[in-house]
């Protein structure tokens, strides 16, 4: 009897590339001898709905999905409310597709396909914040909003430049929360422009944001906390710090975190995979070690 494999797909993602590359992408799950059952996504949390809809009628050994990171967030959301979890792939078709960086995937769709045939299957911490989950950042304040604000024709035409112009036009209104951050016996009080808790090499399409070191099966997240600057020139200096993933400035906390709560006076609106996730003035975030087992590719 053969395997039963899932493919959902976002035909929305990116520039629309899943659609040229369908039918390879499907030959090649055939080749790998699967059935498989094929849903297009038509909105928001059609992925998570599908995902749970099909898993409890029946068993899928594989679920593949295409789409940016807020397609596998919907699907890795829908997987962890099942008892059986199966395994995942990615064929990363969105904008910036910053989880891929850490699968080792090609960006070839078709390439991508015969990496998840043929693949290593290992097992991955995903987070956790008020109930919500994330593959790879919770984040807050400056910028993160144009990572779900940012229109998806203009993603569709733009790519990535339509994050970065969207981006640009909030440099002039950076808002500062004041917060006590708790972090096993460490307790930080101070004023921040931005935050993030994430697992990954890439966040918003810039490679060692989060530092060099990036496991995803450590059990620790990296949390970064950037600090209101007082001028334009240090502003400038902590953007560059930032991007150049120099963690070791005066204007950054940076520190390894399984658990961390965050308070706040005031609703701060988060950002998960790059999607809006709610706004808390009390945030409780956790590292699930080794919640998911996903397929990457082999050096
Ligand atoms: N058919 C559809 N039309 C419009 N939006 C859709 C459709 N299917 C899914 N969506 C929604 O599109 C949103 C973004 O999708 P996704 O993350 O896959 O792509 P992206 O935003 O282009 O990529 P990235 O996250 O890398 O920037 C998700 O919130 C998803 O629910």
């Amino acid at each position: 009897m053969k395997n039963k494999l899932l493919f959902i797909y976002n035909p929305m993602a990116g520039k629309s590339k899943i659609k040229t590359w369908l039918s390879s992408i499907v030959e090649c799950f055939g080749r790998g001898n699967y059935e498989i059952v094929i849903y297009a996504t038509k909105g928001k949390k059609d992925a998570k709905n599908i995902v749970i809809d099909c898993l409890k009628r029946d068993d899928y050994e594989l679920v593949v999905c295409s789409g940016g990171d807020g397609t596998l967030n919907e699907v890795i959301s829908g997987i962890m409310e099942l008892e059986k979890k199966p395994v995942i792939g990615f064929l990363p078709s969105g904008t910036t597709n910053d989880f891929a960086s850490n699968l080792k995937l090609p960006k070839s769709l078709p390439k991508a396909a015969k990496v998840i045939m043929h693949g290593e299957v290992f097992p991955c911490d995903i987070g956790v914040i008020n109930g919500k989950y994330f593959t790879y950042t919770a984040a807050f304040g400056l910028f993160t909003d144009a990572s779900y604000e940012t229109p998806q024709i203009y993603k569709n035409t733009l790519g990535r430049m339509a994050y970065i112009l969207e981006g640009i036009k909030r440099l002039p209104n950076w808002k500062a929360y004041h917060m006590e951050i708790k972090c096993e016996d460490r307790v930080i009080n101070d004023n921040f422009i931005y935050g993030m808790v994430t697992n990954s090499v890439s966040v918003g399409g810039f490679k060692g944001i989060a530092g060099k070191d990036v496991l995803l099966d450590d059990g620790l997240f990296e949390g970064i906390f950037v600090k209101m600057p007082q001028n334009v020139i240090e502003f400038q200096a902590v953007i560059n710090d930032l991007l150049k993933g120099n963690l070791n400035s005066d204007f950054i906390y940076s520190f390894l975190v399984k658990e961390i709560s965050l308070l706040c006076e005031e609703m701060v609106p988060w950002s998960l995979d790059g999607e809006y996730g709610g706004e808390y003035n009390t945030v409780e975030i956790k590292n699930l070690h080794k919640a998911i087992t996903i397929i990457r590719g082999v050096d």
